[in-house]
């Protein structure tokens, strides 16, 4: 389909005999929010992995925005236009909130910044007003000043978010976006992913929390022992016995 940002296709992973992925086909459309499920052992984070230079695949194809990400290094993948969010915050704690969202602003301009010193000048000014409109969007902006070090665990998480946001990335990929989180928090930063929706950015979501899956994707792929075994729209997932038997023993849909 033309409208996929990122076609996986017959990708395959082992490590030792294990087979962690076996010939994983998926594909994500253009600005939509695509959840990727299943128990644990799936395979996910392998999955994820591999779409962020982490795992190079054994075999198959994974193609973004019409090029092939294997062989490029995490840096040139970031760069293609793919963030992450870790499930580990990797933020800077000795720096202000406004400091850690401005890093990854510059980064992305980097180029910009040699031009002279009235462009770098203007460069910086459009930058801190991006990152000041972003800590406004998260919810951040009372604690621009904070040091991160002092914040709590799920601003931490919301700065995070900002920091990849202010990349502009084509898909960004959260990973477990609410693990460990209550559920007023939980509920919190769904209400911000779907605020965030208004930009547009694809989104792929690993998540155990089906109330958020539930509530964010469009489509939703489960894993089961290194493969997709089921895609559909929730209420198709929900439904379908398939899941559920994949499920026995773990999380409840
Ligand atoms: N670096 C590694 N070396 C060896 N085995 C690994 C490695 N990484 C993952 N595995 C194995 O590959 C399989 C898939 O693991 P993966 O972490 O991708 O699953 P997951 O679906 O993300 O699980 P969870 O929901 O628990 O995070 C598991 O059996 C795991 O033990």
């Amino acid at each position: 389909m033309t409208n996929d940002i990122l076609s996986i296709s017959g990708v395959g992973k082992r490590f030792g005999g294990l087979r962690a992925l076996d010939d994983v086909n998926l594909n994500v459309r253009q600005g939509s929010v695509h959840a990727i499920i299943g128990p644990n052992g799936a395979g996910k984070s392998t999955l994820l992995n591999c779409l962020v230079g982490r795992i190079i695949p054994d075999e198959g194809s994974v193609t973004f925005d019409g090029g092939s990400l294997l062989g490029h290094s995490p840096h040139q993948i970031n760069q293609a236009g793919i963030a992450r969010v870790f499930q580990t915050p990797e933020i800077f704690g000795e720096l202000s909130v406004m400091e850690n969202v401005m890093i990854p602003a510059f980064a992305r301009k980097d180029g910009a910044f040699r031009i002279n010193a009235w462009a770098r000048a203007r460069e910086r000014r459009a930058v801190r007003e991006e990152a000041e409109h972003i800590l406004d969007d998260l919810n951040l902006w009372e604690q621009r000043d904070q040091i991160v070090n002092s914040m709590s665990r799920g601003d931490k998480r919301r700065l995070e978010l900002a920091m990849c946001l202010v990349q502009h990335p084509k898909l960004l990929l959260l990973d477990e976006p609410t693990a460990g989180m209550s559920r007023a928090d939980t509920n919190n930063t769904v209400d911000l992913l779907k605020k965030i929706a208004e930009r547009g950015i694809t989104k792929v979501i690993i998540e155990h929390d089906m109330h958020v899956v539930f509530s964010l994707a469009e489509t939703v792929s489960v894993m089961a022992q290194g493969t997709v075994i089921a895609e559909g729209t929730p209420e198709q997932i929900k439904a379908s016995d398939k899941v559920q038997e994949a499920y026995l023993g773990g999380a409840h849909l």
